[in-house]
């Protein structure tokens, strides 16, 4: 495949060495610094766009893709508030468009483990839960995307929540209700991704984790999933990939 970089930032420098792997080329690495070749590329000389830039660039670059009729296989975070605009542009132009909060297989496990757990829970209302997530201080947005996802899978099979919230890092603001998820945000260092779901009770935790030690899991997944958008039109997820 010929694939172009959106964002030759962590990740794309991440994706590239694995691409190239697994016998793929790369036409062109855009940044902000050259976002204006994009619009110059020639249209047939790309099978896919990997995408993982910044909140305030993706839904621009996207729509871009999608209008020159390439598949875009699309990792940042922070745009969703213009999903449906998004997936509608797809559909008018027969497209395709793949997104995933984290491309990591395991991040992907961990979402079902979290979404069973949540069901297991959903008779013990004495059990209350909450989220952290720490990641490098270079993020933008926050709570992550990843944390997001997760806390909708508690939503979907926890009847008594009724949203999520951020947790103030004034310690002394805990959130108390207890008809919200509170997630936590650090920002610590260069960590990769850490998301911790636990349920508390006056006596106890439950706890589960998920620790990436590094970039390789999220490159790993976004150029399997660029591979697997091939010949495919419509909106995808990494459900679709794994059950497919
Ligand atoms: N879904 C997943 O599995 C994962 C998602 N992410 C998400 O991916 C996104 C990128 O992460 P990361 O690589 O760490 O971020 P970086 O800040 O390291 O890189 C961002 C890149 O985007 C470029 N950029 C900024 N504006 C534009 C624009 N208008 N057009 C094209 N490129 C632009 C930057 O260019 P310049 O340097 O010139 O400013 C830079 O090359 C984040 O939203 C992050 O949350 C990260 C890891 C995994
Ligand atoms: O910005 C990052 O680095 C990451 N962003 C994604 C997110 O917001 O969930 C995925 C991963 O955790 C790394």
């Amino acid at each position: 495949m010929n694939i172009v970089l959106l964002g030759y930032g962590k990740m794309g420098k991440a994706i590239e060495p694995i691409a190239l792997e697994r016998g793929h080329q790369i036409a062109a690495r855009i940044d902000a610094t050259n976002r204006t070749e994009l619009e110059t590329l020639d249209a047939d000389s790309v099978d896919v766009v990997i995408e993982f830039s910044s909140p305030e660039s993706a839904v621009e670059n996207i729509k871009t893709c999608l209008e020159r009729g390439w598949p875009v296989v699309c990792g940042t975070t922070g745009w969703l508030s213009h999903r449906t605009e998004i997936e509608q542009l797809c559909a008018d132009k027969k497209g395709a468009f793949f997104y995933a909060s984290n491309y990591s297989i395991g991040v992907n496990l961990f979402f079902r483990l979290n979404k069973t757990l949540a069901k297991f829970m959903r008779n013990y209302p004495s059990y209350h839960a909450s989220m952290t997530e720490i990641h490098h201080t270079e993020k933008k947005d926050a709570p992550s995307g990843t944390a997001i996802t997760l806390a909708e899978g508690l939503l979907e099979n926890l009847p008594n929540l009724n949203g999520w919230v951020e947790q103030p890092t004034d310690k002394q603001a805990q959130i108390t209700s207890t008809d919200a998820v509170a997630i936590e945000s650090l920002r610590e260092g260069t960590v990769p991704g850490t998301h911790i779901v636990r349920f508390d009770s006056d006596v106890d935790r439950i706890e589960i984790a998920h620790i990436a030690h590094s970039r390789q899991g999220f490159a790993v997944g976004a150029v399997v999933a660029a591979e697997w958008v091939q010949g495919r039109t419509g909106v995808f997820s990494m459900d679709d990939l794994l059950d497919a």
